[in-house]
């Protein structure tokens, strides 16, 4: 749609000032262009969904009023303070708002809303100074998509407008529900400062509950829900917000990278955390972001109550930043402080939505968005001089062809020669190689990045954790500050097969680390790397502090810093090291610590190191000394080798004698399973059902009329049929990337090839078409949004741990007997305390561990007997 066609029709449809409502009314069946929203349809089409049960929590009040004793209020705290620190939402219910008040209010913004429009156009406005107004998208002028939503916006405090400047349709009810939600918010502020170990009165003394500002949302029914949104996803700016909504549902939450539906509860208020909020309990309280879908039932009617500064003159300059009791040495202000009207400024057109959609496929995009907004409030430093940066034109998503602003004394620079310049910082990407998937979380990357300055943004792929080979984050680095700190890796004389690190004692840029592995890929063992080879090889050295000009790539003029060097850095921990960070961590994220502990070990141990499976002590007993693909993975190739033993002896062309890795004598007998359930997962083609089924695999008829075949199995492979089409290649791809980002592991697509078997024989010798490896296939997607859930889980739940405690030594006893073929010669593969082997590169796997529960994990018996 062209600019200015685009500016014509927005131009249109805000004359009309009528709002959205009366599309409907005209009876539109297609939705004008300019609520099409390309990054929804986008993000909807890539996205997997949601297949855990999640719902934000709910928190009941009732003992508060009815039963108000010590223990009760302690609970009820403490379930605020959770809410608080995983979600930024929850729902209450008793909460003394009755239910006839909360009807009478959504009937009475429905009923401004559907107004005669004479009598509702006099509120049409966009000066946002006013008391009362309505229109139609706040932001419509600024939004790449219009939102098929109307809005009444009230400002409700500090001082109550007079009854006559309300609606006289609404005036009445909403001066009660204003007075009863002020009253809750109150409460709520005690709630919440004592969940942050402060005295009741806290928040309120800062007055938090000062300024109370309403939007009264009515969304249509939409005759093409999938095309647009309701609400645009997005924080609110405020301290808290209180909303009500009616039984239509459509609100979403965004927790852990998945979107969350919030259902309509009777009688219940959902209570969010907001941006200032989180400002002020240094991101102790999550503020996060939420969105509402369109639907093609309506009108749905959402009342939502900011609790928020006041922003009038003498209140203007008064400035919020992290509440010093939460401050120590091991959690340092991480925000600076601002004041109200900068938040809600940076917001952008309206006082309180809106910082713009998540740009998934756009990581440059969503970088300058966040130094725009979140990032501007973060970092204590301000100066003069401008940043520079370079681009790096290995990879197009790294582009960044306009200036960038961190704050408004600071211009970006890009491309430049540092010999020809003075610089005192830099912007820089750290990258966090071979990063356990269960540490892909924003604290963690930021942890270990910090060692090299201020964090600004973890980029796009890594935050959706789409990224298997390493995490990735951008950051503000002083000059001065060393440019590597404290890699650690083997010396090269410690050096033995199957180390792919760069070999030159140094340290290897991520670029020739992907190298390495391809090359190790194409070894013919690329799929197997020895537990015990990194135990016990693996000795740490010295952590050395790399000079700036020392780091890099050969060949790179010592002055004039490389873009390897400027735009990336590994940051690699020393035992001392990653002791220190997890000396940064709050005292609350003590359950974490083990994990960031460990998981940081696995970090040095695996860098460079192409794919491998270790654990990461002698006896492990909690899950994070795993990675999570040894249990199924382990399983799986034990069934494989099985069966092939089976299938020996009918199949003696087709099976070759190396296709079995057990050694004959000790060879596995038997395998029962008590579970249909965990068959059905390895063996089912779960995934490819699915994937039939969602119309992302089209299997090939092998005769006219015959069934359709979506796989073999053969031996221990598995052999996908598929018609040559871009979806299906599509397919495979998010298939691979799925498994790369569950596993943490990282599959060569170098050596995974599809063949075009073409209609006919002759066909086909005419045009042997060796597919390109699914690598070459451009994305038509961003990186999809994978359910983390369960990984998480296992990390929590401390019942998964024990129980990976327990299984662990029963594979291990499995695995004994195990060869790999390498460098032409088998190798025994010994079985080791604690270790495992895997092999990489099944479809099968990825389903079997998109699946994989600690739960399901413990019907498989495996009984071998040798
Ligand atoms: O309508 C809703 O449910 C959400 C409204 C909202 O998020 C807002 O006004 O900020
Ligand atoms: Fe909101």
């Amino acid at each position: 749609m062209a600019e200015c066609d685009r500016k014509t029709e927005i131009q249109a449809f805000d004359d009309t000032k009528t709002g959205v409502k009366a599309f409907i009314e005209a009876g539109v069946q297609k939705i004008p262009r300019i609520f099409i929203n390309e990054q929804y349809i986008l993000e909807k089409n890539t996205t997997s969904a949601c297949r855990f049960e999640l719902s934000i929590p709910m928190i009941d009040l009732e003992c508060l009023i009815n039963n108000p004793t010590t223990r009760n209020r302690c609970e009820i705290i403490d379930n605020i303070k959770e809410a608080c620190q995983e979600w930024g939402f929850f729902q209450i219910v008793n909460h003394g708002i009755s239910q006839s008040v909360m009807n009478k209010v959504l009937e009475g913004v429905r009923q401004f809303h559907e107004l005669e429009n004479d009598l509702k156009k006099q509120y049409y406005s966009r000066d946002f100074k006013k008391k009362v107004l309505y229109n139609s998208n706040f932001d419509l002028y600024q939004a790449p998509s219009a939102n098929w939503r109307d809005t009444l916006y009230l400002i409700m405090g500090p001082e109550t407008p007079e009854p006559e400047e309300l609606p006289e349709i609404c005036r009445d009810i909403m001066m009660e529900y204003s007075k009863q939600v002020k009253k809750l918010g109150l409460i709520l502020f005690e709630l919440l400062s004592e969940a942050l170990g402060l005295n009741p009165n806290h928040l309120k003394d800062m007055d938090c509950a000062e300024g109370l500002y309403v939007t009264a949302h009515y969304y249509p029914a939409c005759p093409e829900p999938d095309l647009t949104l309701g609400l645009t996803n997005h924080t609110d700016s405020g301290f808290l917000t209180l909303l009500l909504q009616d039984q239509i549902g459509g609100l979403q939450v965004l927790h852990k990278d998945l979107w969350v539906d919030v259902p309509s509860l009777p009688g219940a208020l959902i209570v969010n955390i907001g941006d200032l909020m989180e400002i002020i309990t240094n991101a102790k309280f999550k503020s996060v972001y939420h969105r509402v879908l369109a639907k093609n039932v309506g009108p749905r009617i959402s009342l939502a109550f900011f609790m928020r500064p006041h922003l009038q003159e003498s209140s203007k300059s008064r400035l919020y930043g992290p509440i010093k009791e939460l401050l120590s040495e091991e959690n340092p202000a991480i925000y600076r402080e601002v004041t109200g009207e900068e938040v809600v400024a940076l917001h952008g057109g309206s006082p309180m939505l809106e910082d713009g959609q998540i740009e998934q496929n756009d990581c440059s995009e969503e970088i300058r968005k966040s130094i725009s907004y979140r990032q501007k409030l973060m970092g204590k430093t301000k100066g003069k001089e401008p940043i520079r940066f370079k681009t790096d034109g290995l990879e197009n998503h790294d582009k960044i062809d306009e200036l960038w602003s961190l704050n408004e004394h600071q211009e970006m620079v890009s491309n430049f020669k540092a010999s020809e310049h003075k610089f005192t910082s830099v912007i820089t990407w750290v990258r966090i190689p071979e990063l356990a998937v269960e540490l892909y979380q924003p604290k963690i990357i930021y942890s270990v990045a910090k060692c090299l300055g201020i964090p600004i943004k973890i980029d796009q792929a890594t935050f959706w954790a789409s990224r298997g080979k390493f995490a990735r984050r951008v950051g503000h680095k002083k000059n001065g500050c060393a440019l590597v700190v404290n890699i650690e890796e083997c010396s090269s004389s410690e050096k033995k097969e199957g180390d792919v690190s760069d070999g030159t004692g140094g340290v290897s840029t991520p670029e020739t680390t992907s190298e390495q592995e391809q090359v190790s890929g194409q070894t013919g063992a690329r799929d197997f790397f020895f537990a015990s080879n990194l135990s016990s090889n693996l000795k740490y050295g010295e952590p050395r502090i790399m000079e700036t000009q020392r780091c890099g790539r050969g060949g790179d003029k010592a002055s004039d810093l490389s873009v390897g060097e400027m735009s990336h850095c590994l940051v690699g921990v020393n035992r001392d090291r990653h002791f220190k960070l997890e000396a940064r961590l709050s005292s609350d994220e003590m359950v974490r610590q083990e994990t960031v502990a460990r998981g940081l070990v696995n970090l040095v141990m695996s860098r460079g190191r192409g794919w491998s499976i270790n654990s990461l002590v002698d006896n492990p007993e909690v899950i994070s000394s795993f990675r999570p693909i040894s249990f199924c993975n382990v399983a799986y190739k034990i069934v494989t080798k099985t069966i092939t033993s089976w299938l020996r002896p009918m199949m003696k062309d087709t099976v070759s004698p190396f296709q079995n890795s057990f050694i004959s004598g000790r060879g596995t007998r038997m395998i029962t399973f008590s579970s249909s359930k965990s068959l059905s997962v390895l063996f089912g083609g779960y995934m490819i059902e699915e994937a039939i089924t969602e119309g992302k695999w089209n299997p090939v008829a092998m005769c006219r009329g015959g069934p359709k075949l979506s796989h073999l199995f053969f031996a221990d492979d598995l052999i996908l049929t598929a018609t040559v089409s871009f979806s299906n290649a599509w397919a495979i791809k998010d298939t691979l990337d799925k498994f790369c980002y569950l596993s943490g592991l990282k599959v060569n697509l170098n050596n995974r090839s599809g063949r075009d078997i073409g209609a006919t024989t002759a066909t086909s010798a005419r045009r042997p078409r060796y597919h390109r490896s699914s690598r070459d296939i451009a994305a038509p997607h961003p990186p999809h949004n994978y359910p983390r859930v369960s990984l998480e889980r296992w990390n929590r739940d401390g019942r998964s741990c024990s129980d990976a405690a327990a299984i662990a030594p029963r594979l291990r006893t499995m695995i004994g007997g195990l060869q790999v073929y390498r460098d032409n010669q088998w190798i025994d593969i010994q079985p080791l305390a604690g270790s495992f082997v895997v092999n990489i590169g099944e479809l099968l796997q990825v389903h079997a561990q998109k699946q994989f529960n600690f739960t399901d994990s413990l019907s498989f018996h495996l009984s071998i007997y040798s």
